[in-house]
């Protein structure tokens, strides 16, 4: 059961009670929409595999490698596939959190994919917000422990994945984090905002998110946007160590813990979901924001200087 609904069960005979019905009522007819392209997504996707699931049901845990070359870009079918992944690990009893890693060395997620901003229809474009929203929703706002193990560059739509979960580690190395979303030109959603005022604190997020700041594992460390560094070889091991503490820890008390920190961050875009994708469909339609998104993409798909 997830945060949002524990939430309803411990508010159920509160004052808050009729708000919060309607947040969830609101919430099940965005999920609704997302039903058919589920289907779809699990018809179209059958042959490829964009993760992997490891379980280990003995210990309690699961590990998730993100495996969806060449750097693991959010589109919208990598993220519908990943709700219907993060949905089953919910509804598990035997599995009580879960490693989220990649497979693909030194790149843990480049983020939302480019190309579902540029020049996209705007179908598509409210059902891939939709289906990003439910991600932030279902990880962020999930009962389970979710432990990132961040094996390489994480920006942008990576570090939220990131943020969203219980604990970071990060492999030492050459490695960047951050919300860069100002250096694209465009502004960075509250509830990513939010999500990191929760881990590095106002004042650090307001100059973060200004200056697009993507840190160095070690800066990463010194502002608490991750909790602990590991050379790579260890990154794991030590993911499954503290797997286990966090798995020791009297569950229902930690899950409530838990939705007591997170609940009015997750309240606040479940009340304006459809609001929140009529802005990205607004923001995006912009000539501005186009030619901004043009010229990022343009940038990356220069030829890289030879360190040779
Ligand atoms: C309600 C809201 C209202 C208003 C808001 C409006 C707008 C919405 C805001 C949305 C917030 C946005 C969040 C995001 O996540 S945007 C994405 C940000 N990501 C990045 O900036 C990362 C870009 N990528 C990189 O920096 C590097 O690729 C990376 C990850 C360091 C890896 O480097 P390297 O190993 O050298 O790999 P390449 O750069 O050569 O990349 C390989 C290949 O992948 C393509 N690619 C990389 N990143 C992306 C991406 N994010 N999307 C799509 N494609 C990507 C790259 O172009 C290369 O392609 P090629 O064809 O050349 O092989």
């Amino acid at each position: 059961m997830s945060i949002i609904k524990s939430a309803f069960r411990v508010l159920r005979f509160g004052s808050a009670k009729n708000q919060l019905f309607s947040l969830e009522s609101k919430t099940c007819r965005a999920f609704s929409v997302c039903n058919k392209l589920r289907q779809d997504a699990s018809d179209a996707n059958a042959s490829k595999i964009n993760f992997y699931v490891d379980e280990n049901k003995e210990k309690g845990y699961a590990i998730l490698k993100l495996n969806k070359g060449p750097v693991n870009s959010l589109n919208l079918e990598f993220l519908t596939e990943l709700n219907i992944q993060l949905e089953k690990f919910e509804e598990s009893k035997e599995i009580k959190g879960v490693i989220l890693t990649s497979s693909i060395p030194n790149i843990f997620s480049a983020g939302l994919d480019i190309m579902e901003m540029y020049q996209i229809k705007q179908d598509r474009g409210s059902q891939f917000w939709t289906a990003l929203q439910e991600t932030w929703i279902k990880l962020y706002g999930s009962n389970k422990i979710y432990i990132a193990a961040i094996n390489g560059h994480s920006p942008a739509g990576g570090c939220l994945l990131s943020i969203s979960c219980d604990y970071r580690i990060m492999s030492k190395g050459p490695y960047k984090i951050g919300l860069n979303e100002t250096l694209l030109g465009i502004k960075a959603p509250f509830w990513f905002r939010d999500t990191m005022i929760n881990t590095i604190g106002y004042r650090e997020t307001e100059k973060a998110l200004q200056l697009g700041k993507l840190y160095s594992s070690e800066e990463a460390l010194a502002v608490n946007l991750v909790d602990e560094l590991a050379d790579s070889k260890d990154l794991i091991t030590k993911a499954e160590e503290q797997m286990s503490k966090w798995c020791a820890i009297p569950t229902v008390a930690r899950e409530l813990t838990k939705s007591s920190m997170r609940r009015d961050t997750l309240s606040k875009l479940i009340a304006q979901r459809e609001a929140d994708t009529q802005s990205f469909i607004e923001f995006t339609q912009r000539d501005s924001i186009q030619k901004s998104l043009r010229m990022y993409l343009e940038s990356l798909k220069k030829p890289k200087k030879s360190s040779a």
